[in-house]
């Protein structure tokens, strides 16, 4: 049987550092807010709200919702992102994806600001991504992805990774941050030839491609390490399940992330990271209570 890398002790310490940085930053008179805006009530965007509501009370982030009807015009949505802009106290702003088909989102990445960019809209951040230069961040899920493997202690350093799945919100990216990593990376996709070959020949194994169950047995190899990134709702099972065969994966690999509770729950604790040092970053060194700021947080530090 397949050990499982759970996702919540990764959040956990990710959550309880948050937590101690926006201590020492309400001490210097910022609270960390991050600024949501859904369109629409696309079920997996209330998933995740409520994931990170939960989270951001943990974490000593506050959140504004801003929400649109689905029916929205662009100008309407336009309007939300620009007074995110010019709000000083909102730190952080993410606009959850897909937007409806009559929404343009590149629009959207263009006005809105990179430094409050905390789930790698912009193109700004991509090219953070991409470049490593800069102070951009990666978005969240391809994140959390490789914060779950470090956390666990999974070497990357010339390993041969796989990642099936070439979106511009995780298999890209991720394979930009792996690669980051020193591992060799793999970027296969829907017209991959021998897909399942590509896939047993990696040490690590990420799947980001949104179908349920879409890598099976034949994809997998002994002491593997799996990694599933999709979120799936299964009708007949009335439960979410990733984008692998969890009974070939739990049969076969060294190590699993589950679904639920492995990547998506690691996800909402890297975005109020994101926000927390978002907030930091405003944190001048001529700012009033810098200096108090800096010492809280090389005290926070030490622990
Ligand atoms: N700009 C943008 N970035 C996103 O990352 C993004 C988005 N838009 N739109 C919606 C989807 C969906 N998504 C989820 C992430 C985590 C959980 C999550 O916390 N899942 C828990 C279970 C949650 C539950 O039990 O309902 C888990 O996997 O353990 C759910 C959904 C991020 N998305």
């Amino acid at each position: 049987m397949a050990e499982l890398l759970r996702g919540a002790p990764v959040a956990n310490a990710i959550i309880d550092s948050c937590a101690g940085r926006s201590r020492a930053l309400a001490d210097a008179g910022v609270a960390p807010t991050l600024a949501v805006v859904r369109v629409g009530e696309r079920p997996d965007d209330l998933s995740y709200e409520r994931g990170l509501l939960k989270r951001a009370e943990r974490a000593g982030v506050t959140v504004r919702r801003v929400v649109l009807a689905e029916d929205c015009s662009q100008a309407d949505l336009m309007r939300a992102v620009a007074d995110i802009n010019a709000d000083a106290s909102a730190h952080g702003c993410l606009v959850f994806r897909p937007l409806p088909a009559h929404l343009d989102e590149r629009a959207v990445a263009a006005a809105l600001a990179p430094s409050k960019d905390v789930d790698c809209l912009t193109p700004a951040s991509l090219a953070h991504v991409f470049s490593g230069a800069g102070a951009g961040f990666a978005p969240c899920t391809a994140e959390a992805v490789v914060r779950v493997l470090g956390h666990y202690g999974v070497p990357l350093a010339g390993a041969d990774v796989t990642v099936v799945g070439r979106s511009l919100v995780i298999g890209r990216p991720v394979a930009m941050l792996l690669q980051r990593a020193d591992a060799t990376v793999t970027m296969c996709h829907s017209k991959t030839a021998d897909l399942a070959r590509r896939c047993r020949e990696a040490d690590v194994l990420v799947v980001a491609v949104g179908h349920a169950r879409a890598i099976g047995a034949d994809a997998l190899r002994a002491g593997q390490v799996v990694v599933d990134v999709g979120i799936n709702w299964d009708d007949g099972a009335q439960r979410l399940v990733g984008d692998v065969d969890e009974r070939a994966a739990d049969a076969v690999a060294a190590t699993l992330t589950p679904v639920p509770g492995g990547v998506g729950a690691v996800t909402t604790a890297v975005l109020m990271d994101h926000v927390v040092t978002a907030a930091e970053r405003t944190v001048g060194p001529k700012a009033d209570g810098a200096g108090a700021y800096r010492a809280k947080r090389a005290q926070a530090s030490a622990f």
